[in-house]
């Protein structure tokens, strides 16, 4: 029998959920959403960097997937664009022809967040009614289909805020609760997918020995490499949201100096940290250095323990080739001036940052208890070369 099977003698109505093949579906499923929203990232990022998301102007859910059908209706559309303040100082004269281009990227955005709910909620329904999924994991696959609609609500406030009078984008803030929620999201499926595809820990810590051992450590600073990289992605929307990407283009020294002089222009303070391009790009700059840093502390760590290099070494590998491509996709976005396939890229790699930090964070979870943490230790004690005993319960995250 295989030990990630979950069976007990004359379970409850759980019994098919709880099944390996339960959960390995449904575990990919939730992998290929996760790759969904992925892609969802880099056309928002494509999007917003080539100035078509204000390009249609109706917030019409269901009806809004027919593109225009006639001239007539291209026309309607173009001459509504003409009359926002976008138009005038980006895009003056770029004809119909430029219209439709910036006109399709949007709609394709717009189409593939249509098709992710899709994607999300016929399976659920599915694997719902034919007993795949386990009772404890409906409420959150519930409220996780629930905040993709508030997603889409959100995508539309932000674009609502570039129709103000005399502005050309979205306000930052706007994006960066778009962004954020997006990546929220992102996180909250691929735990669950995790959970379901290895539902104990990659290794055995008890909830005592982190931070009293070396090994322990590596708890820890996972979690706070977590939290560097969800600050930094913060950080990193601002930078987009306010355009600060287009100035300061030196590194590591901005505008001759290692802290810019124009750091505390506004008042009160606290509006540099989102209004003040020298400040939001230094703070994106300062976290992104201190996600890197700490990225060298786990990998120095888990490479000079043995016990943590056996089990985690795909996982720090990951971890350091995310951060290192990341960070030079940064400055390369930066000394470049943000071309788009460039900027893009660096959206693409903040995913790939975030993945590979939760998958290790996820590795080095405490097990949920303490009958759980004995009954892995029963496999995983077999050093006697005993035949080892089927786990029982483990709860899937
Ligand atoms: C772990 C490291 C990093 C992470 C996770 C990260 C993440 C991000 C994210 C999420 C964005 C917003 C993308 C968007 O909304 O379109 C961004 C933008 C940006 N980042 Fe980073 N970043 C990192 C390192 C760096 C570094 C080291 C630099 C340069 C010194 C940098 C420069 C930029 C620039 C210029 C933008 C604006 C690009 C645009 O306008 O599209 N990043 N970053």
């Amino acid at each position: 029998m295989p030990f990630d099977v979950v069976q007990f003698p004359g379970a409850g109505p759980d019994d098919r959920a709880s099944s390996r093949s339960s959960r390995r579906l449904v575990g990919l499923w939730l992998l290929c959403m996760c790759l969904m929203i992925g892609v969802m990232v880099v056309l928002g990022g494509t999007t917003r960097l080539t100035g078509s998301g204000l390009s249609i102007m109706e917030w019409r859910p269901v009806t809004g997937i027919l593109p225009p059908m006639s001239e007539a209706a291209w026309l309607r559309l173009f001459r509504e664009y003409q009359a926002i303040p976008q138009y005038r100082l980006l895009h003056e004269g770029f004809g119909l022809a430029g219209f439709k281009h910036i006109f399709w990227l949007e709609w394709t955005h717009r189409l593939w967040g249509r098709l992710i709910g899709f994607a999300f909620l016929v399976p659920l329904v599915w694997f719902w009614w034919t007993g795949r999924i386990e009772r404890r994991l409906r409420p959150r696959l519930a409220l996780i289909f629930a905040l993709g609609g508030l997603q889409g609500l959100v995508g539309w406030f932000m674009v609502a805020s570039g129709f103000f009078p005399e502005s050309t984008a979205v306000s930052p803030y706007r994006l960066v609760i778009h962004l954020t929620l997006a990546l929220i999201l992102y996180a909250a499926i691929l735990w669950t997918a995790f959970g379901l595809l290895w539902p104990r820990p990659a290794l055995l810590l008890p909830r005592r020995s982190a931070v009293a051992s070396a090994d322990g450590m590596v708890r820890p600073l996972s979690a706070v490499l977590c939290a560097l990289v969800a600050l930094t992605i913060v950080a990193g929307g601002f930078v987009a949201g306010t355009h600060a990407g287009f100035d300061y283009n030196t590194f590591p020294l901005m505008d001759g100096h290692l802290i810019p002089a124009a750091y505390d222009r506004l008042s009160p303070f606290l509006l540099n940290l989102t209004a003040n391009i020298a400040a939001v790009q230094f703070d994106h700059r300062v976290l992104a250095t201190l996600t890197a840093l700490t990225a060298c502390a786990v990998l120095a760590l888990g490479f000079a323990r043995p016990q943590l290099r056996q089990v985690l070494r795909p996982r720090l590998v990951a971890v350091g080739a995310a951060v290192a491509a990341q960070y030079a996709l940064g400055v390369a976005t930066l000394l470049w001036v943000v071309p788009v396939p460039l900027a893009a890229a660096h959206q693409f790699g903040a995913v790939l940052v975030l993945t590979a930090s939760l998958a290790l964070l996820h590795a080095v979870r405490p097990a949920l208890n303490r009958r759980q943490l004995k009954d892995m230790s029963s496999v995983d004690g077999q050093a006697d070369g005993a035949a080892p005993r089927p786990r029982r319960l483990i709860r899937p995250f």
